[in-house]
């Protein structure tokens, strides 16, 4: 008798299973990440939410393998990562995960044009394409003439901008933002709600922490935590992801193959 096949697995652009982070500070312990499961489907947009401390960075951070978990497993795409090498993490964020964090995170000595185009041209990318995906995201970005400047000579919402223009330019498969819009005014945060939009779009998958209810509800899916616990997990949109996935889905990088 032949057995019956086992259902395909569902398809994971991003799975976890049992996270545990605890930070260690003098004489103790904080418990920042306690137990955490997810998935996330390829094409989905995922807002993360919660109070101050509840977790929300040192989970992206896990997610982006900026830091490494005490406990639990995390596959991007299907592959293991949570004990990669710091040589195949950088490999994997230059490929597939582009990252925003918190504090920007800019090289303060190179300008504008050249902290966006790095992670391009570390990547292979040929000079003119590079240049060409820098100025389309400045455009949509609103920051079209800051090419030569320096992150010094910019305000703090300018210089977010950039940090996403940086961790877009490789058009990576999924990507990871810790309060992408914190220190910008409202068109800073339409415009940024925008081009996630459009990278939405294009099926590129999007976790991002958030405070902002706004921006949230351009999720598909709201993610709470608190105590470094999920507590929440609604879905907004029932439409499956990515709800039309435009013929420029192709541009995306794959974390694979
Ligand atoms: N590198 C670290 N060393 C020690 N403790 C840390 C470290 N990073 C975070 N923590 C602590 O871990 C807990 C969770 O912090 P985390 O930054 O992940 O929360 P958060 O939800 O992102 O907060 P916020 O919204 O304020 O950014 C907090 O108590 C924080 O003080």
């Amino acid at each position: 008798m032949r057995r019956a096949e086992p259902p395909p697995a569902a398809p994971h652009m991003l799975r976890v299973e049992g996270l545990v982070k605890t930070h260690r500070v003098d004489g103790g312990e904080v418990r920042a990440v306690r137990g955490v499961d997810l998935e996330v489907r390829p094409g989905e947009f995922v807002a993360v939410t919660g109070p101050s401390g509840a977790g929300k960075s040192t989970l992206l951070h896990l997610l982006g393998g900026l830091e490494r978990p005490d406990q639990g497993r995390i596959w991007l795409d299907g592959q293991r990562v949570d004990q990669l090498s710091e040589a195949r993490w950088a490999v994997l964020r230059r490929r597939g995960v582009g990252i925003v964090f918190q504090f920007f995170n800019l090289v303060s000595t190179l300008t504008v044009a050249d902290n966006i185009e790095l992670p391009a041209l570390l990547a292979g990318r040929s000079p003119r394409q590079v240049r060409a995906a820098r100025q389309e995201l400045l455009a949509e970005l609103g920051l079209t003439g800051k090419e030569d400047s320096t992150p010094a000579d910019l305000s703090g919402g300018e210089q977010q901008r950039v940090a996403l223009a940086r961790a877009l330019v490789n058009r990576p498969a999924l990507l990871l933002a810790d309060e992408p819009t914190g220190s910008l005014d409202s068109k800073g945060t339409r415009e940024v709600l925008r081009l996630l939009t459009r990278c939405h779009e294009r099926g590129q998958t999007i976790l991002l922490v958030t405070h902002d209810a706004k921006v949230a509800s351009a999720a598909d899916r709201v993610i709470s935590l608190f105590d470094g616990e999920v507590v929440d997990d609604i879905t907004l949109d029932a439409a499956p992801y990515p709800s039309r996935p435009s013929r420029a889905a192709a541009d995306v990088v794959k974390l694979q193959g």
